[in-house]
């Protein structure tokens, strides 16, 4: 660690990855495994797309950190997310939750809120998703967002608030809060959510910052900075979302820690309540 530098920085987050790539556990959907294996080994983690219930539970022991997405619902599924859950719960480890299109159906507004209740270290959803859990309108249909980050801001707070969870809200500009701390990050590219699974992608790369430290907090706004650097360098250039996707990537492996030190990070933490 540099002079000066915080220890929960995302230029030293990134550091401790690059230095020993975490293990991360991802039980994601169909669409974005190979995307989100993809993009974790660029950034710097051993990905292992394991979900089975019969192993599942047993791997999260030796994974430094589990994400959990419902994009692609099943009954088979669910079971693994929860051998997952309680094999990262037992081995003191964080997992991470995606809540893919969860105000869509019934079935996933029930799933979901079961899966809050096991203690998620961050939830990271677009605004859609995080306004419908926590419990307010929602214009999502599908998996993709329709909210703004602002709309989603104060639920996102109250969500962390009641859940325990960091709360991670992505779109044009991202939004990180423990409830109390919070932050805006700037950058990325239009043309991500012009590709698929970037979403799910990234929720599996807060679980590889989450294996290096403590912090919630921190993992998160690493990761989100992380793509929010390489998504804006591998705009410059590209001619749409096709030959945006092999520069992402790119950019995602060439990013330095000096430039995550450079990410548009701007503080908007709740002021602690002092003596009158
Ligand atoms: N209009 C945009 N401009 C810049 N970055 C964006 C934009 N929309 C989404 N992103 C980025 O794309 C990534 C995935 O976020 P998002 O599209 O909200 O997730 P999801 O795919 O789950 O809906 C995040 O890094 C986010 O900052
Ligand atoms: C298209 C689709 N359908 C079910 S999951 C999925 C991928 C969603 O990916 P993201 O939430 O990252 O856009
Ligand atoms: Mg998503």
């Amino acid at each position: 660690m540099s002079a000066g530098e915080k220890r929960g920085a995302p230029e030293h987050l990134l550091r401790a990855l690059r230095a020993e790539p975490p293990l991360v556990q991802c039980i994601t959907n169909y669409v974005a495994m190979n995307i989100a294996a993809n993009v974790l080994l660029a950034a710097g983690a051993s990905p292992a797309m394991v979900s089975d219930a019969a192993e599942a539970g047993e791997f999260a022991g030796i994974a430094g950190a589990v994400t959990i997405n419902i994009g692609t619902l099943s009954a088979a599924f669910l079971d693994g997310m929860n051998a997952a859950i309680l094999g990262a719960q037992a081995a003191g480890r964080p997992w991470v939750l995606d809540p893919v299109a969860c105000q869509a159906t019934r079935y996933r507004r029930e799933v979901v809120q079961m899966l809050v209740a096991q203690r998620p270290a961050i939830i990271r959803g677009n605004a859609s998703e995080i306004l419908s859990l926590a419990g307010e309108a929602s214009h999502g249909r599908g998996v993709d967002g329709r909210d703004t980050v602002a709309a989603a801001e104060e639920g996102a707070r109250r969500l962390a608030q009641s859940s325990g969870a960091v709360v991670a809200v992505t779109g044009a500009v991202d939004y990180v809060t423990d409830g109390q701390r919070a932050v805006w990050i700037e950058g990325g590219s239009p043309f991500m959510p012009m590709n698929t699974a970037l979403g799910c992608s990234l929720t599996c790369l807060c679980g590889a910052y989450a294996a290096v430290t403590d912090d919630a907090f921190d993992a998160a706004v690493g990761a989100l900075a992380h793509f929010a650097v390489a998504g804006a360098r591998a705009h410059e250039g590209a001619m749409g979302p096709g030959s945006f996707a092999p520069r992402f990537l790119d950019a995602l492996a060439v990013v330095t820690p000096a430039a995550l030190a450079g990410a548009a990070i701007r503080d908007a933490s709740v002021p602690a309540c002092g003596p009158a």
